[in-house]
């Protein structure tokens, strides 16, 4: 946790690593006929992310698979060239060097990958593995004093000096991580960038990794970021934590206030799924509906609006919240164009019931409506029984422009803005009040 190092001790009040409005799209364009066609093949990975870590901090960075961390960590390196946004490290910017001009800082930013095994050399052993970068930034005074270095190093996380001279694929999957982590701190880093360190690992070993990392960064005062999907992993390492869901930062705040009080839904969807010493303590599970969207084409506003379990009603909408949820996501399945008619039409086959149109509405409604229509006000009924009747007949677009129309919500209109809930804990999200 936050221990203030020897070296940062005379820094400013900037912090270590500031990154400002970060973007890192990839291109997919096959080539002329995407452009022809006008497709967009542009897939936004991380879009537009501020953050800052302090000397001697730990800031996780958490959200599901496809959210952006990799690449976000990767792109702060400068592994990935940025879109836009800036990096600045110690005062200095990073985006947009060369690999020449990246070196000097290459021995200050270091990374840890989740499968360390294919982040190791196989072909070098293990006392070649933490020599060479060594060697390449002239640390040590000599290969002997190299070597003796590898050794301390190795027993530093837990491995025994004698252990050099072994390749990886002798190790066990822990083992190999405690290399991996080895090697990052053989050019004495001050920061590093741990992508699912433990992810990859038996339960058993990820706590012995995860109080290795702990012990090394209060010992030696680094600054880590920590990448996971999983938010238990990260309660007891972290000082701060940024939730990234679709390329942006939706929730910063302090661990313990990020866990007792979280304000985005999306944080509180992945609390929710965090196993509690105290069974009583548990609050009821939220099951987030679907997959993260494509980056490709994000949801327009919020872009959680479309999994959100607290999206906004219309002011005009006459009913509760709970049922305008249940219609909400009655549209979502419609626009998200997964619905094939002749699918419905092989199950109702298979259950022995008719194929008409009518059978064919009425299965949609069935499958994708959590509730009755009769318990929605009656114009949200009529929409969803004419929309369902619309895409039985295979009139999707029509189908489309009902639900739209019939469930707007002020979540897919407007952006929401970054505010304060409480000092150092800012959310976006349209139902967080400065
Ligand atoms: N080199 C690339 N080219 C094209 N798309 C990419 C590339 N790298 C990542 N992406 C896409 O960017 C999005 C974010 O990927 P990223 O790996 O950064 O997410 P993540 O949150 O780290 O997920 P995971 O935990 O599964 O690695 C994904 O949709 C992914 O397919």
């Amino acid at each position: 946790m936050s221990l203030q190092t020897t070296r940062t001790d005379e820094r400013t009040d900037d912090p270590l690593l500031a990154v400002e409005g970060l973007k890192k799209h990839f291109d997919q364009s096959g080539g002329v006929l995407d452009r022809l066609v006008g497709d967009d093949t542009t897939v936004r990975a991380v879009d537009g992310v501020d953050l800052a870590v302090e000397a001697g901090e730990t800031l996780a960075v958490v959200g599901e698979s496809g959210c952006g961390k990799s690449t976000l960590g990767r792109t702060i390196l400068n592994l990935d060239d940025a879109t836009a946004g800036s990096v600045h490290y110690d005062g200095e910017e990073l985006t947009g060097l060369s690999a020449g001009e990246m070196r000097p800082h290459r021995r200050d930013l270091q990374m840890i990958f989740q499968d360390p095994l294919a982040a190791l050399n196989p072909r070098q052993t293990v006392g070649e593995i933490l020599t060479a970068p060594m060697e390449v930034h002239d640390i040590g005074t000599d290969a002997d004093d190299r070597t003796e270095r590898a050794r301390d190093l190795l027993e530093r996380v837990g491995l025994k000096p004698g252990h050099a001279t072994r390749y990886p694929h002798q190790f066990s999957g822990g083992q190999q991580q405690r290399v991996g982590i080895a090697r990052a701190l053989s050019l004495e880093p001050e920061l590093i960038i741990a992508d699912e360190p433990v992810s990859a690992l038996d339960v058993s070993v990820q706590a012995q990794i995860l109080n290795l990392l702990d012990e090394l960064q209060a010992d030696l005062g680094l600054s880590l970021v920590f990448i996971a999907h999983d938010l238990s992993v990260v309660r007891h390492v972290a000082d701060r934590v940024a939730v990234m869901y679709l390329g942006e930062i939706v929730e910063t705040a302090p661990v313990d206030e990020l866990f007792e009080n979280p304000a985005h839904p999306y944080t509180r969807s992945l609390l929710s799924a965090v196993p509690r010493i105290d069974p009583g303590d548990r609050d009821e599970r939220i099951i987030l509906e679907g997959t993260v969207p494509s980056p490709m084409d994000p949801p327009s506003g919020c872009r959680f609006h479309t999994r959100c379990p607290a999206v906004i009603p219309p002011e005009e909408w006459p009913g509760t919240e709970e049922a305008f949820r249940d219609a909400f996501s009655f549209r979502n399945h419609v626009l998200s164009a997964e619905l094939d008619r002749e699918a419905a039409k092989d199950r109702l086959r298979s259950e022995d019931r008719g194929t008409d149109e009518g059978s064919v509405a009425g299965y949609f409604v069935e499958q994708l409506l959590s509730r009755e229509p009769a318990d929605l006000p009656s114009a949200a009924a009529d929409a969803i029984r004419e929309a369902a009747d619309e895409l039985a007949a295979g009139n999707r677009d029509r189908a489309e422009t009902i639900v739209a129309e019939a469930f707007p919500s002020p979540c897919e209109r407007e952006v929401p803005q970054s505010r304060e809930a409480s000092p150092g804990h800012t959310a976006a999200c349209h139902r967080v009040e400065e």
